[in-house]
């Protein structure tokens, strides 16, 4: 239903709609509180009030900045897959995250892109992956035996995924020790993600070297971050120059790096180095700490969809440390971590702009236009999805899965730009979720979280469960 009369048009054979359907907002300040205040319950509006395709505007008269919103699968696989082309990273959340975040593998593009996706793909690779499961196997360890001595048997799993999610990623892509990173790390990518959002709706924006609270925080955040990564490049430069073989093994992404060359053959830079470092830090821990802690709160919450789980984690991994083969074995738990993914999508929006005039969805939307894309509304849009708030892992079941649109489901992207680290995460994800499962009773403490948008999607408030170890 739309709300908006649509301006309806006739170009070529298919009727297309011109003038795109939108919230009004507020006269001042257009949709901009919505947006950067709480963008996805906004998104979820629009799209029940609006349709498929929706048109927001941000900011005073005069001033306003467009974006518009594709919600439908169709949408989704137009920008991300078959006109991936026609979509750049060139809108202004990418802007913005590369300003912050530097150049990586997930900001750049065109050749420096595909110089650094041919440099990293080797590392993300099936056999490669599967190589990994020994260090997620020993990181499950590590944590298991900080829970069994938790006072009170009560944790916060967000913060507690984070950690993990931190730890094992450094260790595998970057042989280094975070520990002692891993507060700097929780709190200054929050600062940096709102402060990425602000900006990238902000129609009108205050140079970022002006001393505003809002930069200096920003600019602090980032500096902390630097100094992570150096501190972890320079750590592996010690032990490269002492002669101390890495358990990350020979190759892994510091030492690909370090030994790259440029098409000019130079090396990268201290600064391109540490962008990269950078960006898999963030890309390579957030995203799989929410997923994780998402799927173990709802279980916490489920009882039925949790002894089905344990039931299979033990079966499968009794008395042993999990190995990349058991994947498979665990199909019940890869389908209750795609049912958190489904509900809480850790990249629940995402960004792109136009190069040239397309169709989405029947509606003509322009040249240079910045679109967004929200798997936080598509997972949850009852033309594809029964009753789409209820934690349902069978929805996975791999006859329902075939029924569905490629793109109903998307929480690592699509296309040529979609995630790299996408096999490492669910191999990560379901073999800790097993090995926790098989450790751990979990009951919850929390009812609800609050959450929050940042870069990816933030919890705001505690997401305690009740530990009780098992055997
Ligand atoms: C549940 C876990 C994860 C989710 C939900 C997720 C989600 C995504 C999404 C949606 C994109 C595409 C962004 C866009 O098109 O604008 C992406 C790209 C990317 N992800 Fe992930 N990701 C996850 C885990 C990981 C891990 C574990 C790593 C690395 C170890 C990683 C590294 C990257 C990188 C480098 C890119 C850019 C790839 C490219 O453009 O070639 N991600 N991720």
């Amino acid at each position: 239903m739309s709300l908006t009369a649509a301006t309806t048009s006739t170009t070529g054979t298919a009727a297309t709609i011109t003038r795109i359907p939108g919230p009004p907002g507020l006269p001042l300040v257009g949709s901009l509180l919505d947006l950067t205040r709480r963008p996805l319950r906004t998104y979820l509006d629009a799209r029940r009030d609006y349709g498929d395709v929706v048109r927001f505007a941000a900011g005073p008269p005069g001033l306003r900045a467009e974006f518009y919103a594709v919600f439908s699968p169709e949408g989704a696989h137009q920008v991300l897959g078959s006109e991936a082309a026609n979509f750049r990273k060139d809108n202004s959340f990418y802007d913005e995250l590369r300003t912050s975040l530097g150049n990586g593998l997930l900001t750049s593009q065109d050749g420096d892109y595909h110089r650094q996706r041919r440099l990293i793909q080797p590392l993300f690779t099936r056999r490669r992956v599967d190589g990994y499961a020994e260090a997620v196997g020993q990181e499950c360890a590590v944590l298991a035996d900080r829970w069994r001595v938790v006072p009170g048997g009560v944790v916060d799993v967000a913060e507690e995924m984070s950690r993990f999610a931190l730890r094992t990623v450094s260790r595998i892509l970057f042989g280094a020790d975070v520990e002692a990173a891993v507060r700097v790390v929780h709190h200054s990518f929050p600062v940096l993600g709102e402060f990425v959002l602000e900006r990238g709706f902000a129609p009108v924006k205050v140079p970022r070297g002006w001393p505003t609270p809002a930069n200096r925080r920003a600019a602090g955040a980032q500096r902390d971050l630097y100094a992570v990564c150096d501190r972890i490049i320079a750590e592996r430069a010690v032990r490269r120059a002492a002669g101390v073989a890495d358990s990350a093994g020979p190759d892994d992404l510091l030492e690909l790096l370090t030994r790259a060359r440029g098409e000019d053959g130079e090396r990268l830079d201290a600064a391109e180095l540490r962008d990269q470092v950078l960006i898999f830090l963030l890309a390579g821990h957030e995203t799989t700490a929410t997923s994780l802690a998402f799927a173990l709160f709802l279980l916490a919450k489920h009882p039925e969809q949790r002894r089905r789980a344990r039931e299979e984690a033990d079966a499968v991994l009794a008395g042993r440390a999990p190995v990349a083969a058991d994947l498979e074995a665990l199909p019940y738990l890869t389908q209750v971590l795609k049912e958190a993914m489904r509900l809480y999508p850790a990249a629940s929006q995402m960004g792109r702009r136009s190069v040239a005039e397309s169709v989405i969805d029947g509606y003509v939307v322009p040249a240079g236009a910045q679109v967004i894309l929200a798997p936080w509304v598509t997972h949850r849009h009852p033309d594809h999805w029964e009753q789409p708030d209820r934690f349902d892992p069978d929805r996975f079941l791999p006859e329902r899965e075939k029924e569905r649109h490629r793109y109903a489901w998307y929480p690592f992207g699509g296309g040529p730009r979609a995630c790299i680290g996408q096999h490492f995460s669910m191999l990560e994800s379901v073999l800790a979720l097993g090995a926790l499962l098989r450790d751990f009773d979990f009951e919850a403490v929390d009812r609800g979280v609050r959450l929050g948008q940042g870069i990816t999607l933030q919890v705001r408030s505690p997401m305690r469960v009740r530990l009780t170890p098992r055997g």
